[in-house]
């Protein structure tokens, strides 16, 4: 471990919230996750032939001992940053993009790619809840950048989420105290309300991980 490694939590939220320079190399490593991102919706989809199977394994091993040996601490990652409206470089979730961000209310948008699958077409459960950790936070963190984490999110599932389909999200401050922000937050498939989340995000002080 580095002493980089051991920041508290304030301190590595404002190191890996910065926006990442726009540099040919970064530019070139938003590639690679956007190919990653392709990689994993066409994984999800083929049943390849064994010989296929063996010819890829060892093309994937060989590219992850290239990734491995570039390894840096936490603090120094690209992956994770971005920010602005294309939101985050970051393969948990579909990627957000954010249309109105206001004191109190964000509106964004994305489309799930085959990868985030659950069953039968729809999106599974845990990526729509991640879905909301990610745009709720923001929410919390407000423009001020305040850095915040999840203590609870409650998500209810009132229909199917589609892939591959345009959907639309709000996040809104339902009410403050002190270090406590209430937010809630909807996703959209058109006139049809797909899911709704209410979450508590506490501000972290100095000291906390
Ligand atoms: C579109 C987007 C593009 C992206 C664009 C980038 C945006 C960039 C932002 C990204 C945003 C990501 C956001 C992800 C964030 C995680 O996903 S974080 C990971 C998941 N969460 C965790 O791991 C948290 C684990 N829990 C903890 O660390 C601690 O319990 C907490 C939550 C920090 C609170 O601990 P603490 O600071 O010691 O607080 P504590 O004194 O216990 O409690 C403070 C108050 O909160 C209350 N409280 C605490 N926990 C609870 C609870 N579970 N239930 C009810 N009340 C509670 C207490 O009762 C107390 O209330 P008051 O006495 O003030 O009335």
């Amino acid at each position: 471990m580095t002493s980089l490694d051991s920041l508290d939590g304030i301190a590595m939220a404002k190191r890996r919230g910065r926006r990442l320079e726009d540099t040919p190399h970064t530019q070139a490593y938003r590639e690679m996750l956007a190919a990653v991102r392709g990689f994993q919706n066409a994984v999800v989809q083929a049943n390849p032939s064994p010989e296929e199977l063996a010819q890829m394994t060892a093309s994937l091993q060989e590219m992850q001992a290239m990734l491995e040996a570039q390894a840096v601490p936490e603090v120094e990652r690209w992956y994770g940053r971005g920010g602005g409206r294309d939101g985050k470089l970051q393969l948990v979730t579909p990627q957000l993009r954010i249309d109105v961000v206001e004191e109190d209310r964000i509106q964004a948008h994305t489309v799930a790619e085959e990868f985030y699958i659950g069953m039968n077409g729809a999106m599974h459960g845990g990526i729509v809840a991640a879905i909301f950790d990610a745009l709720l936070g923001r929410m919390a963190s407000g423009a001020q950048g305040r850095v915040c984490r999840t203590a609870y999110l409650t998500t209810n599932y009132r229909a199917i989420t589609p892939l591959n389909e345009r959907l639309d999200l709000v996040a809104k401050v339902e009410s403050v105290e002190r270090r406590k922000r209430f937010v809630s937050g909807q996703l959209w498939h058109g006139d049809t309300l797909c899911a709704e989340a209410d979450a508590l995000f506490v501000e972290l002080l100095p000291g906390h991980q």
